[in-house]
């Protein structure tokens, strides 16, 4: 059958398009031939205009009345003589001309200096992805970065601070040991001090490097919003979690995206460990974290290092001891331990039954430990049970019967953990600067981001349960009682703080004397009640 031909409309469309691009073209060429003139004065005019802004900023106050003046005197002159004004003109369009006679270059590419950089990175990684026998290497010495850099960005300082990189099929990108090899590289020939984020797109053979903006340390202690069960332990890069929290950043109310731990009969992590280095700031976390319990639960405190930096705790509602000696921190978990299995049996008991749980058990329990370890020593000293051992309960059948345990330790005594408390904290927080190898001891894997040499306090990683590693900056919770505690901070933890029971002295209490009557009376109180 013979072909029908097509519409003429269809047939001619693409020739009659490409002709009407074309004439489109030539005369916008043409008119920007014919007003180059007037696009140069008009460039050079905003170019003038933008210097005598300038200057006029330059020139300090009390000299701008005298400059006024003489510029109006010599604009009342130029007015005055004959052909004074067309001169002028004539004259600023000259210089205007003159001025705006050369285009701004647009930056296109890398400059001489990023160029260098770029290449550098380039011969620095041909070792590692070429071989001998590859017929056409996508890195050979002396080759074309730009065949394999298919993006670059560089900071103020001229430091490369993103790139991809397109590398061979064959290297072995499968291999934990062979990335850090190449990330470790990147990261010293990018420049040591900042902290890089490494993405590896296996099924397309690039890697993208990026270096990441430092979390802000402007959040403090407040009210955050969450729901029952639900603690946040800090805040983190806004993609690397889902949920956000709305916080007050200053003067502003923001979303900030929280690292928000969950509690309680259906938590898959139940209990928390935080290791950190001296001065990181865990007391801090275990603060934020005890002023964010009392919120709808009550909280024990044991302080192994016994520098009294919980005191404002001491005798506020829900607060059933803050202990800071050991035979007050032995007393305090042991009635912990058979707290935990008293709610247990009532539970099954209500079970049974049918009926509810009573209100009694279902409110939550904190048991908070600062540094059990030192506690731990002393106790070996004098021939007692170490306090970790009380822990066992409440650890292993804590989850139902809502009793949480945070622990802090530091890492030169986390080799004196028990297997039951490194089992059962399975959510966990490293503070402080520390190696990979550091971190991964304590989160079970390496943060796919390198650490940087200085942190500030409260700065670190996170892990909850077999999630992701995250970056986490802690918001500031300073100690109240501190005389180096600014007053703003100092306020923002006393408003959070639950009223005190009884009538206490204005002054600064003293934290060893006044917990251990505190702790006796609370758990005695306790006692008796049951
Ligand atoms: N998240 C934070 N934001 C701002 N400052 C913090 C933060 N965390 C801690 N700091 C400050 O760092 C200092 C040390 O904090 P903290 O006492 O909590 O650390 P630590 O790890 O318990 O130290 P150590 O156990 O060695 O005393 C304090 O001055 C505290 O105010």
């Amino acid at each position: 059958m013979a072909r029908r031909p097509l519409p003429r409309i269809l047939s001619s469309g693409s020739a009659s398009i490409t002709r009407s691009r074309e004439f489109a073209r030539t005369a916008a060429d043409s008119a920007t031939d014919v007003l180059h003139p007037l696009i140069m004065i008009t460039r050079g005019l905003r170019l003038l205009a933008g210097a005598g802004r300038q200057k006029w900023a330059a020139t300090p106050k009390d000299r701008r009345g005298p400059t006024l003046f003489l510029v109006a005197a010599c604009v009342l002159v130029v007015a005055l003589i004959p052909y004074g004004p067309l001169l002028a003109l004539v004259t600023v369009m000259g210089a205007a001309a003159w001025k705006g006679r050369e285009r701004t270059p647009v930056k296109t590419g890398p400059d001489e200096a990023e160029t260098g950089r770029l290449q550098a990175l380039y011969e620095a990684l041909v070792p590692y992805f070429s071989t001998a026998d590859d017929p056409s290497p996508l890195f050979t010495h002396g080759g074309d970065w730009d065949k394999v850099f298919s993006g670059y960005e560089f900071d103020g300082n001229g430091r490369v601070s993103s790139l991809r990189v397109t590398y061979p099929a064959y290297f072995t990108d499968s291999e934990a040991t062979s990335r850090a090899r190449i990330e470790q590289l990147l990261h010293a020939k990018s420049g040591r001090g900042r902290e890089y984020l490494f993405s590896w797109d296996e099924e397309g053979n690039q890697l993208l490097m990026n270096v990441l903006d430092a979390l802000p340390t402007t959040l403090t202690a407040q009210r955050f919003v969450t729901a029952p069960g639900e603690t946040v332990l800090g805040f983190t890069d806004d993609d690397a979690v889902q949920r956000t929290v709305p916080v007050s950043d200053g003067d502003e109310t923001r979303d900030a995206p929280g690292v928000v731990w969950r509690t309680g009969a259906r938590s898959t992590e139940p209990h928390l460990l935080i290791a950190g280095q001296p001065g990181s700031g865990t007391t801090t976390l275990l603060r934020s974290i005890a002023l964010q319990a009392l919120q709808q639960g009550d909280i024990l405190i044991v302080e192994g290092s016994g520098t009294g930096e919980y005191a404002c705790f001491t005798g506020r509602e829900g607060v059933l001891a803050v202990e800071c000696g050991l035979a007050g921190a032995l007393s305090t978990l042991e009635w912990a331990a058979s707290e935990t299995e008293r709610r247990l049996i009532e539970a099954n008991r209500a079970r049974q039954s049918g009926q509810a749980a009573p209100e009694d058990i279902r409110r939550p329990l904190w048991i908070l430990l600062d540094r059990p370890s030192v506690l731990g020593h002393l106790a070996a000293a004098d021939g007692g049970p170490d306090p970790q051992e009380l822990l066992q309960v409440p650890l292993r059948h804590g989850r139902a019967a809502n009793v949480t345990v945070v622990m802090t330790e530091q890492f030169d005594s986390l080799d004196g953990l028990s297997d039951t408390v490194r089992s059962h904290t399975r959510a966990r927080v490293v503070l402080g600067q520390c190696s990979p190898g550091q971190i991964e001891s304590v989160l079970g894997l390496e943060p796919h981001t390198t650490p940087t040499p200085d942190v500030p306090p409260g700065r670190g990683y996170a892990r909850l349960g077999t999630g992701r590693v995250l970056r986490i900056q802690v918001p500031a919770t300073p100690d109240p009682y501190d005389d180096a505690t600014s007053e703003a901070q100092r306020q923002a933890v006393l408003d959070l703080l639950p009223e005190r029971r009884t009538a206490v002295e204005a002054s600064r209490p003293e934290p060893v004397m006044a917990d251990s009557v505190t702790a006796s009376v609370a758990v005695e109180g306790l006692a008796l009640s049951d």
